[in-house]
């Protein structure tokens, strides 16, 4: 079997793509016959055209001797090398006409954007901090398909739904970009959320499908539920830290999930080491991050260069990678044998053959890296849906009385909520549906690489173009949503509700957690509102006034020193940023079911 993630040389064209290449860029119809019809054509073939050239000259026998002249040979060739002749004129017409094409697909302008520098391009016009707003902006003066260059590198913004949505589940869109620092330097390319589209993803996608699809994802409800109410617990004990207490549920219900190894508190061995792995890879996936991504020679330059810092990052964020993958993938291996093995998605693989046409040492490689990216790509974007939502209810307080008086009629004051409840509670799935276009957790989703020149509304866009859905654009688009900067779930109730935003991304390469994260929103929010009441108050219970903000940008504090002290990164999560949220007790009743609830499970 080929194994292709190390190479982009094995990506399986899909044999039409040629042909869409034509036609469907094409408005104009093909030209081909009208170019045959113009020619002259060859004279009917008939038996006559077969009899020999009549003997004008007296010397006949010298003449049939003599070598056919080449006119004389090509007008009474054989009806055989008649049609190769044709067939090799089809061909070479086939082939200028491509190259004419191309050429005028090549004539035609780049999406428009903002003018550039010679050499440098857009470095500078670049956003490094929330850039979704500023593209935003700008796609009101060039449109919904936009061009940016930086050294060359071309990169497309789009902020609109339908286009975004056509084209990026193309194959030929389902790539990811070649990132030097996360993907060669971290050594994370063969991770499902960065490798390229290819044998390697598909086989990586398929069998982390099996587990996290619609039905599949069922069996991960029972423990999603119990974690739940643990973070019921710890709000209960400490309400301050609540963003910590959430991010930790999920990670560990993930990692648990995942690799069926047994949390037990924050500290535990791969909570901290996916979190501090997960650091900086998340930075890293953000396509202009480092310059190392537009200049890959850079790579080259030793550690102890003056501005080398990412090259030292590199490496400990590369060996605390291995350690996290190589190392949680070996624990779930001997978890599944210990006597207090659990469910999870590495054992249920492990324990079948695995498909015909790989070696065991391939399926296991494949399931090692399906896994490895998990955590990473789970446990901030949940986290920061679920503040989201938090903070939408203590900056709009009449929304959160109405989701509680819904909890209340449809599950009592006797008992927390369940996921059986959910089908009866519309207002809180429309509040959690507006709440995801509110604030996108990745506002650009997650960058997609295209592998073919394309032409997109007569503009041309190059092959190795960066594709970057504009999500938080296209959820502020007023054509879509009425008012799309107020906070409204009624627009997802009635006979009519509004797009559901496209948080979890596009066409292939869309995210594989969608059930098992709506979920986990569900039973984390609702238990939350059930139990506690949330108040943009200060820790001494005074009212305080809150402006929404969210985290657009991180600068190198994060990183330990290892980058120059200017440098500043764009991340792929936003989050809100803190927020004063006092959360207390409903009730006396709340606070015995919240200590109860922990027990029972
Ligand atoms: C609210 C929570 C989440 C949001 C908003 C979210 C969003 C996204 C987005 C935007 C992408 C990129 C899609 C694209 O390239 O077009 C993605 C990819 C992915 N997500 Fe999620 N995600 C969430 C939760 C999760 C969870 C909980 C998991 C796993 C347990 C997960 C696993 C993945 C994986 C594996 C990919 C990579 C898919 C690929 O490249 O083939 N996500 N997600």
């Amino acid at each position: 079997m080929s194994r292709d993630f190390n190479t982009r040389r094995c990506f399986p064209y899909p044999p039409h793509a040629l042909n869409c290449y034509v036609h469907l860029n094409s408005d104009r119809p093909c030209l081909l016959p009208l170019y045959f019809n113009q020619r002259p054509r060859l004279p009917p073939l008939s038996p006559s055209s077969f009899s020999p050239p009549p003997i004008s000259s007296p010397h006949t026998d010298r003449t049939l001797l003599r070598k056919p002249e080449p006119a004389l040979a090509t007008t009474y060739t054989s009806p055989m090398f008649a049609r190769e002749a044709l067939y090799v004129a089809v061909a070479l017409l086939s082939v200028a006409f491509l190259i004419r094409r191309r050429r005028r697909a090549s004539a035609l302008p780049l999406p428009p954007g903002p003018r550039g520098w010679p050499v440098i391009d857009n470095l500078f016009d670049w956003p490094f901090e929330s850039a979704w707003i500023p593209f935003a902006e700008w796609s009101k003066k060039f449109g919904d398909i936009m061009h940016i260059k930086i050294f060359g590198l071309h990169i497309v913004v789009i902020s609109s739904f339908d286009t975004a949505n056509t084209l990026m589940s193309q194959a030929t869109y389902s790539d990811r970009p070649i990132l030097t620092m996360v993907g060669k330097l971290m050594n994370f390319t063969p991770s499902i959320v960065l490798a390229p589209y290819g044998e390697h993803w598909k086989s990586m996608r398929r069998f982390t499908q099996q587990s996290l699809n619609r039905s599949s994802s069922l069996m991960f409800l029972p423990s999603q539920l119990s974690d739940a109410r643990l973070l019921l617990q710890e709000l209960l004990e400490r309400p301050t830290n609540y963003i910590g207490a959430i991010r930790y549920a999920l990670g560990k219900n993930i990692i648990e999930n995942t690799y069926g190894i047994r949390i037990t508190s924050p500290n535990s061995e791969y909570v901290k080491l996916s979190r501090e792995t997960h650091e900086v890879i998340q930075n890293a996936v953000v396509p202009g991050s480092f310059f190392v991504d537009v200049f890959p020679a850079l790579r080259f330059v030793p550690e102890w260069f003056p501005g080398a810092g990412f090259k030292r990052l590199a490496r400990v964020a590369k060996a605390r990678g291995e350690h996290m993958v190589d190392g949680a993938f070996d624990a779930a291996k001997r978890a599944m044998i210990g006597e207090d093995s659990m469910v999870s998605l590495v054992g249920t693989l492990l324990s079948r053959e695995g498909p015909e046409e790989m070696t065991r040492e391939e399926y296991e490689y494949t399931i090692k890296w399906a896994a490895g990216s998990l955590y990473g790509a789970g446990t901030e974007s949940t986290t920061s849906s679920i503040a989201t939502f938090l903070l939408t209810m203590v900056l709009f307080p009449d929304v959160q009385k109405r989701v509680q008086a819904e909890l209340d009629a449809v599950v009592g004051r006797k008992r927390l909520p369940t996921f059986e409840d959910r089908a009866s509670l519309p207002y809180l799935e429309a509040t959690i549906k507006e709440s995801l276009r509110f604030h996108p957790p990745t506002p650009l989703g997650i960058a997609h690489r295209l592998v073919e020149d394309d032409v997109v509304q007569g503009y041309r866009i190059p092959k190795g173009a960066i594709i970057l859905p504009n999500i938080w654009a296209m959820n502020m688009n007023e054509k879509q949503y009425e008012h799309p900067e107020r906070f409204s779930p009624e627009r997802y109730l009635g006979p009519t509700p509004a797009l559901e935003s496209p948080v979890f991304g596009f066409g292939r390469r869309a995210c594989l957690g969608v059930h098992y994260s709506t979920a986990a929103i569900f039973i984390t929010v609702s238990s939350i509102l059930s139990v506690f009441d949330l108040r943009a108050q200060d820790k001494d219970g005074k009212d305080v006034q809150i402006e929404p903000a969210f985290t657009g940008g991180k600068s190198n504090t994060q990183h330990h020193g290892y980058l120059h002290p200017l440098t500043r990164i764009p991340s792929l999560y936003s989050h809100p940023k803190p927020f004063p949220c006092r959360i207390t007790p409903r009730s006396q009743e709340a606070i015995e079911l919240v200590k109860a609830g922990t027990s029972v499970l």
